[in-house]
């Protein structure tokens, strides 16, 4: 195993020191390090994050690999400063079984980018009409420790509670995609000022907080632990921010592009801003920006979500809803929330790790400490190109958008997998 002597890095914004890096773990810091016959990068201006760890990622493999694979969606993962991705259930055959799960698993474990941590479904097929076989996913080798049906809510309140009270038994957690599906009949767009301007049907903000407003209190009824996937409005950051303040055991994430972008981007008619839930009010991200910060919202998750071009490229009732995250978040976090270096860290990798029980990520670069870590140049400037993009799929927001900052090296578990801001392999 090649050793590496990582000069002048800032540690999660501290001072600059050097990095030494073996067999694995992050062996010495301190400044002035030597180590014969280690690979030297210069990191002056430089800061290193532990790497990141995305708990929202779908890598649409099996079933869709013209879209993603588990290899593809591993590379942008690890371009874009990740070490460890959740891969969502939503594939096909869905991901209900250990079977399944397992070979997602296993599928990550051969591409050796980024850590895969497959997610259950909570119910067979997503169909929310049963549950899946919950213990057999968590007893497989993919050890799975969160269930999700996203794309499609559990609606269903008596499949919840069960599915809550089920997990308790492994530390489990249910990610739910909150979405009263009733509320959401036909829905294209946010239910607002721009929705009856354009004439589209909209999908009403209540439809998400009416779930989370349930499923808090089914959480807090059973005492298990809950998770709310890809919170968009601001009324659900104050239902949020009563179920925390009694102590229900819930987190919370929230997307890059539901950080940025609004629903006057759907004046454009252009499907690549298509997506669920979808883009909201001005008012909406300002309450999201400042639940992120004060910590009711957990974390930041990509929901990256690769769609072919003929499910994106075609009229916007026809859209697969869905954007591209991994390669674009952390630039998006840093326009966002500016050189915050530990809130960034918390947000984007110590608190997804937590959550998703992966215990050897999410860890400051420190003595011992395995070597999952990302290089970041903060003072570069990027202009997003979709061709240039290592997913499989092209539907970025942010096309031809200059953004802040650049990951220039990953390691995983010492090796790295990025470097000089390119794929090793
Ligand atoms: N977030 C999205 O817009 N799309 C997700 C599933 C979903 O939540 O609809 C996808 O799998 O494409």
């Amino acid at each position: 195993m090649t050793a590496y002597l990582i000069r002048n890095v800032s540690v999660v914004g501290g001072a600059p020191t050097d990095l030494l890096i073996r067999d694995g773990v992050v062996a010495e810091t301190g400044a002035g390090l030597t180590a014969p016959g280690a690979t030297v990068l210069d990191a002056t201006g430089l800061v290193a994050l532990p790497g990141l760890v995305d708990l929202h990622t779908h890598l649409r493999e099996p079933g869709r690999e013209d879209a993603e694979t588990v290899e593809s969606g591993s590379r942008a993962a690890a371009l874009g400063g990740y070490t460890a991705v959740c891969a969502m259930a939503n594939t096909s055959p869905v991901a209900d079984t250990a079977g399944v799960v397992e070979q997602v698993w296993r599928l990550g474990r051969e591409a050796g980018l980024v850590d895969v941590q497959p997610i259950g479904a909570v119910t067979v097929g997503l169909a929310g009409e049963r549950l899946a076989e919950l213990g057999a996913m968590a007893d497989s080798a993919a050890r799975v420790r969160i269930f999700s049906d996203d794309g499609h809510c559990v609606a269903d309140p008596k499949l919840m509670r069960r599915a809550l009270e089920y997990v308790k038994a492994f530390d489990g957690v249910i990610a739910q995609h909150a979405e009263e599906p009733r509320l959401t009949e036909g829905a294209q767009m946010h239910e607002g000022e721009v929705s009856t301007r354009l004439g589209l049907t909209g999908w009403p903000a209540v439809a998400e907080e009416a779930i989370i407003a349930r499923d808090v209190l089914l959480a807090e009824h059973v005492g298990s632990r809950l998770h709310i996937c890809h919170v968009s409005t601001a009324g659900s950051v104050e239902v949020l921010r009563h179920a925390k303040a009694r102590g229900v055991k819930v987190t919370a994430e929230v997307t890059p592009h539901h950080l940025l972008l609004t629903d006057e981007k759907a004046t454009t008619y252009d499907p690549v801003y298509k997506v669920n839930p979808p883009l909201r009010t001005a008012a909406d991200v300002a309450a999201l920006r400042a639940a992120l910060a004060d910590g009711v919202i957990d974390i930041v998750a990509t929901d990256h979500a690769p769609h072919a071009v003929e499910d994106k490229e075609c009229e916007w009732a026809y859209a697969r809803p869905g954007m591209l995250g991994l390669e674009t978040a952390l630039s998006i976090a840093l326009d966002v929330l500016g050189p915050q270096w530990d809130l960034i860290a918390e947000r984007m990798s110590r608190a997804p790790a937590r959550i998703a029980g992966l215990d050897t990520h999410g860890l400051d670069p420190a003595p011992g400490v395995p070597a999952n870590l990302t290089l970041v140049d903060p003072a570069a400037r990027r202009v997003i190109e979709p061709a240039e993009l290592a997913s499989r799929s092209r539907n970025t927001p942010y096309a031809r958008m200059t953004l802040p900052g650049r990951i220039v090296a990953t390691f995983l578990r010492g090796e790295p997998t990025v470097l000089d801001g390119k794929a090793v392999k």
